[in-house]
């Protein structure tokens, strides 16, 4: 079976996210030797600097009281403030958030940003919760967190199962602590609070400009090319819509039920409006693929954009496309990355491929501080700027080093980090 997000095997989950903290420590210690700093940089940026773990009463619906819990990692902050998501899902564990606080400052130093790299996560099913209930968890999580966040400390957003609305509540929450208001404390804010025009197609932006990179390397042209799209959520979809108003053929999505396929070219737009919010569609159509058949069929460019762990060894060997662009968190193991890149397939690996969101958080506390609000199109143009710039830096470091994809955007995401450390005298 495949590993939803939403298994509620919660020792399977457990184990998942170890590995996710294990591989990102063994590739983080492979770039900083590759780069030549010594075992105690390893040391300091093996784990988060500070992890904070809070209890969360709350009167439900019911009357009664449940208290959940939630946790907040900052990985690192000598380079600046901590930025990163919080997700409110049932299988959040403390490796995981560890794990993504990590990859946070890795995206951060892949794209230069003034950050280091945070993670928050709460752990409750927010599927079976009133908005009431879900307002009072958002708000007792800030006032948990308050002492440790801030717009100049610690910058949390949306990640899983959490949007604008709970942005919102957990601005309001924080300015009435604080006592005044400060948009610069929280991103991913409906645009009346101080959100960003294209933060919400961010991810999806993003992974459309590393596509358009990655093709020009292979010589693909993006007319007519044949994508596959595992997962048609947030991420997902809108990047369906992306390649295919770039002229591109999407000849596979799927979602948690099984995928769809025709070489022909699936008609997006119908696919799109049949969409319901959880990003499933597919449960629709009797003629269903399995997503293990999908990812081996024949295409130029497969984009794993659902969970992680779906390319492994087991099927490495069998995957056709020539381009594989990881827009999920961790869908390929290390030694697949090694199959991969050894067969010639040129993989975007996740730190780099999904940089897109961060970055347009990053454009929206840039606009609060300054308060001053750009275009669409602007945002649209110094995203493509810092995401183009993101890929040549990684994609030349692979080839100068001699290094895969992956250990290449660890080596610049892990660079500027280890430097500020260094400069401030603490390794
Ligand atoms: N949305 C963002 O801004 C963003 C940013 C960075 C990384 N990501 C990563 O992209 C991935 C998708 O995120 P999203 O925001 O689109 O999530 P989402 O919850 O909106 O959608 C997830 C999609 O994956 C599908 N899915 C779930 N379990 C599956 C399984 N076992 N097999 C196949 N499909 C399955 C769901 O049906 C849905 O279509 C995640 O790994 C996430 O961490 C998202």
């Amino acid at each position: 079976m495949d590993k939803d997000v939403t298994a509620s095997d919660g020792e399977v989950q457990k184990e998942d996210s170890l590995d996710v903290l294990q591989s990102t420590q063994t590739v983080i210690k492979e770039a900083l030797d590759k780069l030549g700093y010594p075992e105690e940089v390893y040391e300091l940026l093996k784990e988060p600097v500070r992890m904070l773990t809070v209890r969360i009463p709350v009167r439900m619906d019911d009357g009664k009281v449940k208290v959940f819990t939630g946790y907040r990692a900052q990985h690192n902050d000598a380079v600046g403030p901590t930025k990163g998501g919080v997700r409110f899902h049932p299988d959040v564990t403390m490796d995981e958030v560890k794990a993504l606080s990590i990859w946070m400052s890795l995206k951060a130093g892949i794209v230069d940003l003034p950050y280091g790299g945070g993670k928050g996560g709460i752990v409750c099913e927010p599927r079976k919760m009133s908005f009431r209930e879900l307002e009072a968890l958002s708000r007792g999580y800030v006032r948990a967190i308050s002492q440790v966040v801030g717009p100049n400390k610690d910058i949390p957003a949306p990640d899983v199962f959490t949007n604008s609305q709970i942005m919102a509540w957990m601005l309001d929450e924080y300015s009435r602590i604080r006592e005044f208001d400060s948009p610069g404390f929280i991103t991913g804010k409906p645009l009346v609070l101080g959100g960003s025009h294209g933060r919400e197609s961010a991810t999806a932006k993003g992974v459309t400009i590393v596509i358009e990179e990655a093709a020009k390397r292979k010589g693909i042209k993006l007319e007519g090319a044949r994508v596959i799209i595992q997962g048609f959520g947030n991420a997902g979809s809108y990047l369906a819509k992306f390649m295919h108003d770039a002229g591109a053929k999407i000849v596979a999505i799927s979602d948690v039920y099984g995928a769809l396929y025709d070489k022909d070219g699936l008609d997006i737009d119908y696919l799109l409006d049949r969409r319901d919010s959880f990003g499933t569609v597919t449960n629709l159509f009797k003629d269903r693929l399995t997503n293990k058949e999908m990812l081996e069929l024949d295409c130029d460019i497969l984009v794993p954009a659902a969970i992680q762990n779906q390319i492994t060894s087991e099927n490495a060997h069998n995957i056709k496309a020539e381009i594989v662009v990881e827009a999920a968190n961790g869908p390929t193991t290390l030694e697949a990355t090694k199959i991969l890149t050894e067969r010639g397939i040129l993989l975007v690996p996740d730190v780099l491929a999904s940089v897109g969101g961060v970055t347009v958080s990053y454009f929206e506390w840039v606009q609060n501080n300054q308060g001053y609000y750009w275009s669409e199109q602007e945002v649209q143009e110094k995203l493509r700027e810092v995401i183009v710039k993101a890929f040549n830096n990684v994609y030349n470091t692979a080839h100068s080093r001699k290094v895969d994809m992956r250990l290449a955007a660890y080596m610049v995401g892990v660079r500027k980090m280890a430097e500020a450390a260094r400069f401030r005298g603490w390794v």
